[in-house]
């Protein structure tokens, strides 16, 4: 007989029959527990090992279990889904009341390939072994990085909606329906308005809604960074521009911004220079990175803010009059808060429970008197300043009901009662002249800081002249004095 070396024995069907048969009854004896679905996810069939789950799974009798649809008695099981799909799940974690287990789940197919059910293995149970303490690390990590997941998407939940806009003056109002209207455009929007009247907090609640508001919202203030630095910032290195931890290039906003929003705070300060590469990406959506001559494309959408006269610096030629055109096609003007001291009494009742929820402290009122002398200030860091004002009234009193007395040194209309020109000391002014020197030179500091700014009309980079200190050293007191 001659005998093709690749023909198939002929017992070899019965083989792999058996092979099969076998292999079933070893995995189900060596197995913690083995099940069977068929095609509508009825359990035909349990496994002794099975069988010693089923009190933990609420079940005393195997007839009240078999026959049921497996997603209605065993939770977070994953078989119907290896049916549907037909794909095996080999090697998976479940935990469900009964237990953590390794298992595997295999679907089973008919001769023409058509899926019949499916074949769950229990390979292990943890509680049974050695495997426990890794898969406890398993558990607490997966519970960790589900709590990480839970802060980041609240992190990016936009901090601010139009609503958060307290305000009901005419001017404020106004503010908010201009800003409902372009957040439904994709237009470059321009916020103009003193230091501290809610610019970012407009720039957060437009997008917020916009269209992108599920994509990033990046914000630059470009008065903070050094000149020689801003280009990087925005644009980004290419790979081996520079030496050292720039070698491998990086991202700069407005590629980290791409689909999103970016918030260009401080645009008044932009160099003349950079001003031109600014324009070009605001009209053409696309930009060169520093150190590269391959053109990057986004799609970004500009939120710009200045606390500056754009119009009077480009008529100096201090701005650019096409990027001015560029950036003014919507713009909005923020009022200060002189222009609507109607409004304060709302907007300390927002900022006085914001205070209260961060710091711990019981939420206070203002009496009559209090909401008078508020009126009246000149407020040159607005709302900022008033939040300020307010935050320091809160700690240095223990009063629910705050007067106008608890702002005395804290505002130029209630003077501090300044060690350096006391000329006969009251109580209260012995006490503060006994305040810690570090505190009353702060407090001076600040007083000086707010009247530069007054007397500047918010202008910082005027101001900073006027205190002769650098610009970056005057942002770094804004931020501790919170102006
Ligand atoms: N209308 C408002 N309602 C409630 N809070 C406000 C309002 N406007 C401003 N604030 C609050 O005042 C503070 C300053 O606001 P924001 O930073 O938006 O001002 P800004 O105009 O961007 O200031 P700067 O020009 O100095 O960057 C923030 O704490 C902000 O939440």
């Amino acid at each position: 007989m001659n005998l093709s070396p690749h023909a198939l024995p002929a017992d070899a069907e019965g083989v792999m029959r058996l092979a099969a048969q076998s292999m079933f009854e070893l995995m189900a004896d060596a197995s913690q527990g083995m099940i069977l679905v068929n095609r509508e996810h009825r359990i035909v069939w349990i496994s002794e090992g099975y069988k010693k789950a089923l009190p933990r799974l609420g079940f005393d009798d195997e007839h009240d279990f078999v026959g049921r649809r497996i997603e209605d008695v065993v939770p977070n099981t994953l078989m119907a889904q290896v049916i549907e799909t037909g794909r095996p799940i080999l090697v998976d974690v479940i935990t469900n009341l009964s237990g953590t287990f390794v298992v595997s789940r295999l679907p089973l197919r008919d001769e023409a390939g058509a899926v019949i059910g499916a074949l769950g293995i229990i390979l292990l149970d943890t509680q049974q072994t050695a495997l426990q303490p890794l898969l406890q690390k398993f558990s607490r990590l997966q519970e960790e990085l589900d709590e990480a997941r839970r802060q980041l998407a609240a992190q990016r939940r936009p901090k601010h909606q139009i609503a958060s806009f307290i305000g009901s003056s005419p001017a404020a109002l106004e503010v908010k329906r201009h800003a409902r209207r372009v957040a439904m455009t994709d237009s470059t929007v321009l916020l103009l308005g003193e230091t501290g009247t809610g610019k970012e907090l407009l720039a957060h609640a437009i997008h917020a809604a916009s269209p992108r508001m599920a994509k990033p919202l990046v914000g630059i203030n470009i008065a903070a960074i050094p000149d020689t630095l801003l280009e990087a910032e925005l644009f980004g290195v290419a790979p081996g521009a520079y030496t050292g931890a720039d070698r491998k290039g990086r991202d700069g906003k407005f590629a980290v911004a791409d689909g999103g929003t970016l918030f260009l705070d401080e645009i008044g300060d932009m160099p003349l220079a950079l001003q031109s590469k600014l324009l070009r990406v605001l009209q053409e959506q696309e930009f060169e990175p520093l150190g590269s001559n391959k053109v990057r494309r986004v799609d970004v959408r500009v939120i710009a803010a200045t606390s500056r006269d754009l119009a009077a610096m480009m008529a100096r030629g201090e701005f650019r009059a096409d990027l001015f055109y560029r950036l003014n096609v919507l713009p909005i003007k923020l009022p200060s808060l002189r222009e609507r001291p109607g409004d304060i009494e709302a907007l300390a009742d927002a900022l006085g429970e914001d205070i209260a929820r961060r710091s711990g402290m019981p939420v206070r009122t203002l009496e009559h008197d209090a909401l008078e002398l508020l009126a009246r200030q000149p407020w040159p860091g607005n709302i900022r300043e008033l939040r300020n004002a307010l935050e320091q009234a809160s700690m240095m009193s223990d009063e629910l009901h705050l007067r106008a007395e608890h702002f005395s040194g804290l505002l130029p209309d209630v003077p501090a009662v300044s060690p350096v020109a006391a000329p006969a000391p009251s109580t209260a002014m012995e006490s503060q002249a006994l305040r810690p020197l570090p505190e009353q030179i702060a407090a001076l500091e600040r007083q000086a800081i707010s009247a530069a700014l007054a007397h500047t009309q918010g202008n910082k980079l005027a101001a900073a002249k006027l205190l002769q200190i650098s610009r970056a050293a005057l942002y770094d007191k804004l931020a501790i004095y919170g102006l």
